[in-house]
C-alpha cells in the first residue's frame, strides 16, 4: 500500500437510501483488493474501499439481477480493477448503436437513473466501486425497468484506460468526487491531469466532460487540471466571474470555512477542510458552467444545499 488510508469524507454511497439495514462495522481491507494495493498507474486510487458486504434487499438484487446488468469484468491485480485485454462491446451489450455516457461514482445511482430514464436514446455506463451503492443502481434499473443502464465495479481510471474503446464516449459525468481535503491526500483526487488525459482519449472528438462538486478548492483544482490539458476548451470560459462567481461568493461568505461547511452531527467531529484555497477575495477568472439541467438533485447534494455549500459545475468539449 502507499500509504495507510485515512478516513475518506463522508460520501452519499455512505447513506444508503434504500430499506433499513443493520450498522456494519468497518471493514479491514481484503487481501487482493485494490485498497490493498492502493496505487494504479503510480498514483494512489481515489478510494477507500469498505462496506463491500450487502444485505437484505440490496443483497438480493444483486443475487437476482447483477446478472443481467452489471458488466462481468475480467481482473487484473485486484478485485476492483479491469484486465487491460478486456474491451466494452457497447452495442453488444446494449443490442444497438447509441451515444454511451458514462458516470463515474454514479453512488446510489440516483442521477444515472434519473438521464437514463429521460433519455431512452441514450446508453449509460455508472461506474462506481462502492458495492452497496451499485445494488441501489440495480433496484432502480429494475424498478423504473431501464433498460439503457449497465453497472461496473471498477476502479474508473481502469475503466477509461482500456476498457473503454478510444473515441467511443460521447460524455463523461463526475458529479460530486470525494474531496480528499487535506494538501497531504490531494493526489489522491480522481480528477488529475492523467484522469483528464484518459477521459479525453475515451471521448468522442466533441464529447463532453461535465463536473460538479460541493467544494470550492476542489472546484479551483479541477478548473486549474482542466485549462493544462490542450484536449479540451471549457464551453464557459471567463463565464461567471467576478462577484458572479460562485468561488467570489464562497469567499466572502466564509460559508465552507466555519466547520468545513459541513453539519456538525451529533457525536462526529467537524469536516476540516484546512483551507478553501488562496482565498483571493474577487475569482477574476470564473469559467464555471451554469447547472447542467440533465443532473438531479441527489441526497447528497441536498445536504450540500442544506450546509449552505455552493455548487459547482463545469463542462469541457473534448477537441
Ligand atoms: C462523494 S461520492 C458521489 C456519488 C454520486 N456521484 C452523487 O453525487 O451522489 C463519490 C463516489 O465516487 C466513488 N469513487 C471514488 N473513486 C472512484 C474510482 N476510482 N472509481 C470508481 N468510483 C469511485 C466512491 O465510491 C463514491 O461513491
Amino acid at each position: 500500500m502507499s500509504e495507510s488510508p485515512e478516513t475518506p469524507e463522508p460520501s452519499p454511497a455512505q447513506s444508503p437510501e434504500a430499506a433499513p439495514e443493520q450498522p456494519q462495522a468497518a471493514r479491514p481491507v481484503t487481501p487482493g483488493s485494490q485498497a490493498s494495493f492502493g496505487t494504479y498507474g503510480g498514483r494512489p486510487v481515489s478510494f477507500v474501499r469498505r462496506g463491500t458486504r450487502l444485505q437484505g434487499r440490496r443483497q438480493q438484487a444483486w443475487e437476482e439481477h447483477s446478472d443481467r446488468w452489471a458488466v462481468d469484468v475480467p481482473r487484473h491485480i485486484a478485485n476492483t480493477s479491469v484486465h487491460p485485454d478486456y474491451v466494452f462491446d457497447a452495442e453488444a451489450e446494449f443490442g444497438r448503436s447509441a451515444p454511451l455516457i458514462v458516470e463515474i461514482g454514479s453512488g446510489l445511482g440516483d442521477a444515472v437513473c434519473h438521464a437514463a430514464e429521460e433519455n431512452p436514446d441514450w446508453d449509460f455506463l455508472a461506474v462506481e466501486v462502492y458495492t452497496p451503492g451499485l445494488a441501489n443502481t440495480v433496484i432502480k434499473i429494475n424498478s423504473r425497468k431501464l433498460s439503457n443502464v449497465r453497472v461496473v465495479e471498477a476502479n474508473a481510471p481502469e475503466v477509461l484506460a482500456t476498457m473503454l474503446p478510444a473515441g467511443s464516449v460521447s460524455e463523461v459525468w463526475v458529479f460530486f468526487p470525494d474531496p480528499w481535503h487535506k494538501s497531504r491526500h490531494h493526489k489522491r483526487r480522481l480528477i488529475q491531469p492523467e484522469f483528464a488525459a484518459l477521459v479525453a482519449a475515451a471521448l468522442k472528438p466533441g464529447g463532453l466532460f461535465r463536473v460538479a462538486t460541493d467544494w470550492s478548492n476542489y472546484a479551483v483544482h479541477v478548473r486549474d487540471v482542466m485549462a493544462g490539458s490542450a484536449d479540451f476548451v471549457n464551453l464557459h470560459d471567463g463565464e461567471r466571474r467576478g462577484p458572479e462567481s460562485p468561488l467570489t461568493q464562497v469567499w466572502q461568505s466564509g460559508v465552507e470555512s466555519l466547520v468545513g461547511g459541513a453539519p456538525v452531527k451529533e457525536g462526529r467531529a467537524p469536516v476540516s477542510t484546512e483551507h478553501t484555497g488562496p482565498n483571493e477575495g474577487v475569482d477574476e477568472t470564473g469559467g464555471w458552467a451554469p447547472r447542467f439541467e440533465g443532473r438531479i438533485r441527489t441526497s447528497f447534494e441536498n445536504k450540500a444545499h442544506e450546509a449552505g455549500r455552493l455548487i459547482f459545475d463545469l463542462c469541457y468539449r473534448r477537441l
